[in-house]
């Protein structure tokens, strides 16, 4: 654990398991900061698992885990990374507010004031496309809109660590389409962001590192960037 003090998220072991079966058991997690990630893996390999238990949302067995420099535990899940990750799930759950109110929320719930939290909420509706919906009953919503409702949501928060559960699953088209334009511009806020999917255009994206899940080890693969080719990204 040698690099623990470039890495965002450095965790020695995280090992899952259900009853006997054992999920993964991964040997030396590490997110660096302001880097893009894919999960990728066969369906069923525990991808979401993984990024649940990252948010803390699951419990697994995990050894020797640090925080920007803080040795951290995942369970019980401490403030500090309530505060850093956030978690965004493939079939978003909100309250049948509005819009609006589902973006503010967090906001709100940390105290800030009404005037910097409505300031932010309308930035970040300008910012998924979703201004027009801001009084909206979030229920009426499709599946493409109340995705970016959710990556608004989870970025007027400024994690540090933000974690995409298959953002474009069950999206097809222009839904699609207007999700991954977003996900450059959240990634250039210099958050960390990992994406479990199996999208090829969010694989494809430049500068994104792919984490491969399979047979319950996590693989590191090369890195594409358009014009230079590849490298080797295996810590
Ligand atoms: N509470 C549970 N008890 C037993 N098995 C479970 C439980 N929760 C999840 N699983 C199993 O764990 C495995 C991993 O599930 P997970 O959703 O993490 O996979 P995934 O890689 O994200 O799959 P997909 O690509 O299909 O979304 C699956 O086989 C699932 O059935």
């Amino acid at each position: 654990m040698s690099q623990e003090t470039h890495a965002l998220l450095a965790v020695r072991r995280i090992a899952k398991r259900h009853g006997e079966r054992l999920l993964f058991d991964i040997d030396g997690l590490r997110l660096d900061a302001a880097s893009a990630y894919v999960l990728t893996g066969a369906n069923g390999v525990g991808k979401s698992t993984l990024l649940r238990v990252l948010a803390g949302l699951e419990t697994a067995q995990v050894e020797g885990a640090v925080f920007e420099g803080k040795p951290v535990t995942l369970h019980p899940y401490p403030a500090l990374l309530r505060r850093a990750v956030v978690y965004v799930h493939q079939h978003p759950i909100m309250f049948s507010t509005s819009v609006a109110q589902n973006i503010a929320y967090g906001l709100a719930a940390r105290g800030e004031s009404k005037a910097r939290v409505a300031r932010i909420v309308e930035e970040a509706m300008d910012w998924a496309g979703v201004a027009y919906l801001r009084d909206t009953d979030p229920s009426r919503l499709s599946g493409g809109e109340k995705q970016r409702v959710a990556l608004a949501r989870a970025r007027v928060l400024q994690p540090r660590l933000l974690l995409l559960d298959e953002p474009t699953a069950n999206l097809d088209g222009a839904a699609r389409e207007q999700v991954i334009a977003l996900i450059p511009t959240l990634i250039d806020q210099g958050c960390t962001v990992v994406m479990a999917c199996h999208d090829r255009d969010l694989i494809g994206l430049p500068g994104v590192r792919r984490l491969k899940l399979r047979d319950g080890h996590l693989e590191y693969r090369p890195v594409k960037h358009e014009s230079q080719g590849e490298h080797d990204e295996t810590p």
